[in-house]
Formats: structure tokens, sequence, C-alpha cells
């Protein structure tokens, strides 16, 4: 058995269309809506940054944060219908299930709007533990949730499974290796993100996990 702790948006899930949505309606409708693009370079360190990120790119006043991020969090639980599944996750979650592994969820997306995407897509049945970027007073790349969630799981072989820089440094941090799925919203080239293996398939994974064994 072993302990496999997911990262959410950019690894399991593509959800920065439904973030473009919210970000945009809570956008000031005489600026320039923000792109596809723009959106995944904001998100992975949580959504306060996301939303300082969105003010810096957009000029706004530094004291609109409160408003601005209060706008985005009552919009954030129903911003569901617009997210996919990564080909293969859910098959994916249920083979490493069914072999007997414990599945942990370590997003900096806030905990209620990841259990509500999660329930939407089908997918929250496979996780024994969920952490989010506001469950705790550290957030990714704070090593801290990813080890609350390793100790709420047992005490076996454990892997961190993620799809930026911030999610490599937070496994660096808890010393626990890293498998980086290449397809998700990185800063920057892939091939400079330190990891244990990459993977860009959810149908290697459970080969991986087995080989790292
Ligand atoms: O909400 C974010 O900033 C991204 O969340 P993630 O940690 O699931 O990539
Ligand atoms: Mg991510």
């Amino acid at each position: 058995m072993t302990r496999i702790v997911f990262d959410l948006d950019g690894t399991l899930i593509d959800s920065a269309e439904d973030v473009q949505g919210i970000a945009n309606a809570i956008l000031p409708p005489d600026l320039p809506p923000v792109t596809l693009p723009e959106v995944r370079a904001f998100m992975g360190e949580g959504t306060p940054t996301f939303i300082r990120r969105l003010i810096d790119a957009r000029d706004l006043p530094t004291d609109s944060f409160d408003t601005l991020h209060k706008g985005f969090m009552a919009r954030y639980k129903t911003a569901v219908t617009r997210t996919t599944v990564y080909p293969g996750v859910a098959e994916t979650l249920s083979d490493l299930r069914a072999a007997g592994h414990r599945l942990g969820l370590c997003t900096n997306k806030p905990a209620a709007p990841a259990r509500a995407v999660l329930a939407h897509l089908g997918l929250a049945e496979y996780f024994d533990v969920l952490l989010g970027g506001d469950s705790l007073p550290q957030r990714k790349p704070d090593p801290a949730p990813l080890l609350a969630i390793l100790a709420n799981l047992g005490d076996t072989r454990a892997l961190y499974v993620g799809d930026s820089e911030t999610d490599a440094e937070t496994a660096h941090a808890a010393a626990v290796p890293f498998l980086l799925f290449t397809e998700g919203y990185p800063k920057g080239p892939t091939d400079k993100i330190a990891c244990t293996a990459r993977f860009s398939s959810f149908s290697a994974l459970p080969g991986l996990v087995a080989q790292l064994g």
C-alpha cells in the first residue's frame, strides 16, 4: 500500500475556464477580460495570490483586494460546469484504490470549491482526506498540508503527484518523491521541474506507482 497524494487544478482537472469565468465576473466591465493563458499563469499558489496577480495585471487599486476576493469566493463553489477531468483520471483513481492504495488531495484551491468540483465530477469518493488552500494557516509550497494529509493516511511509502513548480517544491520540502503530470499549468518548461518521474497520460501512473515501490 502506498499513500498517494494528488494536487487538483492542472493535475486531475482542467478548471481554468471556470476560474476565467469568475475572474471576469468580478473585473470592472471596462477592463480587458482575463485570458486563459493569464488564468493558468495566475493559478497554483491559492486564491489570495490569484487575486493579487489579477490586480497587478489590470492595474487595479490594491485596496480593491477584499471586494474582489469576496466576489470571487462567492462564485467559486458553483463554478464547476466548464471544468473537465483529464483523460483516464477516474479510471486510474479507481484502479489505484482497488489495488489497496490510500489517496489524499492537497490543493491550494479553497476547500469548499475543491469539494464542490470533486462532487460535481464524481471524483470525491476516491479520497480519504482533502486539505485546501484555506484549511491550514500554511499552504503549498509550505509542506504542512502535505505532511498533515500523509499523517492522516498512515505511515507507509508516500508519493505526491502534481503539475507545477509549487508542487515540486512542496514535495521536496516534505521529503516525498514527486511525480510530475506534464499537461497542467506549469509556470515554465516542465523539463526544468525537479521530479522523481514525469508522465503525460494517467494510464502511465499505476505503472510508475508499482515501479517506485
Ligand atoms: O487554486 C489554486 O491556486 C491552484 O490549486 P492547485 O494547488 O490544485 O493547483
Ligand atoms: Mg496544480
